[in-house]
């Protein structure tokens, strides 16, 4: 009689190294049934660019599977109907994943685990996506959960430390013993249909695991130790380790990227003090579910914002004015990628500039991200707009034009993404409509007709944005 297999569910974790689940699948001794679905009852649907990343990650990831002696298997619907069919077809007796921790994700979890429970099936799940769990860490103070940074990351590494110190991530499998039949596969149907869009946007990006670690092995060997300062030069691409999509797809875990910046043996506090903020937005996420949609504080939600469908566009398609947000929006149109210095001040530049609506700004993001995730996205945008916890103040409002001369004073950014400035001279790079009439001839710019004059003024809008918050708090 054929053994009985187990079935292991990827989701965010498409790796084979330290991926607590699969491990736990193959201890079993069982033969695995490697399954991912594209699940269509889920709440919000993963944007464009992280579709397109994820069709790379999971060719990816079965090509590695393919090399271990195993086959990966795809399927497209509804959560549990396709478990209930694999379970009936493969009569499996087991069933591990890694947890996850949108609301819906949560429920739907519990209502699959009860359901396979009921039909006899051991069923395990384990944490594959974070250093500690939303829960772990509480204050000794009182309340659920922290809602200041600083304090919650120094409580966080008090228990994170101690465990990494003899942590030893999983290693990936020398071999995979698959199901004897093969499966249905569905075609992976994640690509935008009508838009070539997707091969530009994966180019400088390589998905899949092997490829994170490349990258990670890169950044600690060349640039970590320039990190503190480097990290806000959006010109320097190995200032910061462009995990981001690599994290948000689970081709490498943050307990992996801790255990090897610690044996680099160089500064890594401020590196990892990111990874923290990362944890810190999953407990804000998972304490707050809604935290895409609804204020964090009350007291934003008698905000008053503007709805100007064209000024939005202005800002998504990044013909502002402003140089240094336009470089910014059009590098995540081209690239699915933001450097994070920008994203702060494209933001403010939607929020208290255009007087738009953050979730707008959110949704954007959501859809142009090849790394969107639904905690770190949000709690941004909300940090930004000053209804978040830890926020930035509201009245914090950047100036767009001397953060691109601060971070970009040579204007490379700026030359990369917005070519039609490139032959302006630095001193105008970030101001083209000051430059007298013979420079921008010089630099074959007419305003207005090559590049538009800034849509707003910067200090009008900054005191309509000041009043505006001040009238919303009376
Ligand atoms: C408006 C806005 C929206 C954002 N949306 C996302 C998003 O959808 N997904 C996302 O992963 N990050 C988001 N971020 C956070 C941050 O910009 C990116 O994580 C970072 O730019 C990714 O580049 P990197 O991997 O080179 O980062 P590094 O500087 O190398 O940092 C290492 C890792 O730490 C984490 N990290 C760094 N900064 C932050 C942060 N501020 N908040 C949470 N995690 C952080 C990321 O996982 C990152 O890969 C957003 C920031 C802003 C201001």
């Amino acid at each position: 009689m054929p053994e009985k297999p187990v079935i292991i569910w990827f989701r965010r974790d498409l790796r084979l190294s330290d991926n607590p689940a699969l491990s736990a699948a193959i201890e079993t001794g069982r033969p695995l049934i490697l399954l991912y679905i594209d699940e269509t009852d889920i709440a919000r649907k993963d944007g464009s660019a992280k579709r397109v990343w994820l069709h790379h990650s999971l060719k990816a990831l079965s090509r590695s599977i393919k090399e271990k002696g195993a086959s990966l298997t795809i399927r497209q619907g509804e959560a549990m109907a396709i478990l209930n069919d694999i379970v009936a077809e493969t009569q499996s007796t087991a069933i591990f994943w890694n947890r996850r921790y949108e609301a819906d994700r949560i429920e739907a979890d519990k209502n699959i685990k009860s359901e396979l429970k009921a039909k006899g099936l051991h069923v395990e799940t384990f944490n594959g996506a974070l250093l500690t769990e939303p829960w772990e860490v509480s204050p000794k103070s009182g309340g659920d959960y922290y809602k200041v940074f600083t304090p919650y990351w120094r409580a966080a590494c008090q228990i994170i430390e101690p465990n990494m110190i003899d942590y030893v991530p999983y290693p990936a499998p020398e071999t995979l013993r698959g199901h004897s039949s093969v499966l249905r596969s569905d075609a992976l149907s994640l690509l935008p249909k009508d838009l070539d869009w997707d091969d530009k946007v994966m180019q400088g990006w390589e998905a899949g695991e092997a490829a994170a670690w490349d990258r990670l092995e890169d950044f600690l060997a060349s640039s970590v130790a320039d990190y503190p300062e480097a990290r806000d030069i959006p010109s320097n691409k190995s200032g910061t380790s462009r995990l981001s999509p690599h994290l948000s797809a689970g081709e490498i875990s943050p307990r992996q990227i801790w255990h090897a910046a610690r044996a680099s043996n160089k500064n890594v506090d401020k590196f990892l003090s990111e990874i923290g903020w990362r944890e810190f937005s999953y407990v804000l996420l998972y304490h707050n579910p809604k935290l895409a949609s609804e204020n964090y504080k009350v007291e934003f939600n008698a905000f008053h914002w503007r709805v100007d469908e064209t000024a939005l566009k202005a800002w998504q398609t990044g013909k502002t004015g402003y140089p240094f947000v336009d470089a910014g929006l059009r590098q995540l149109y081209q690239t699915g990628w933001m450097h994070n210095r920008v994203r702060m001040v494209v933001a403010s530049f939607l929020i208290k500039h255009l007087l738009i609506d953050w979730r707008e700004g959110e949704a954007w993001f959501w859809d142009c991200l090849v790394e969107a995730d639904p905690a770190s996205n949000a709690a941004s945008w909300q940090w930004v707009a000053g209804s978040g916890a830890d926020a930035s103040p509201y009245f914090r409002i950047f100036n767009p034009f001397t953060q691109g001369q601060k971070f970009d004073p040579q204007g490379d950014y700026v030359k990369a993404f917005v070519p039609e400035l490139k032959s302006l001279p630095n001193k105008y790079i970030h101001t083209p409509w000051t430059a007298p009439s013979s420079v921008l001839d010089d630099a074959n710019i007419c305003l207005d007709t090559d590049y538009p004059r800034p849509m707003v003024d910067h200090k009008s809008a900054r005191e309509r944005a000041l009043a505006t918050y001040k009238q919303s708090r009376q």
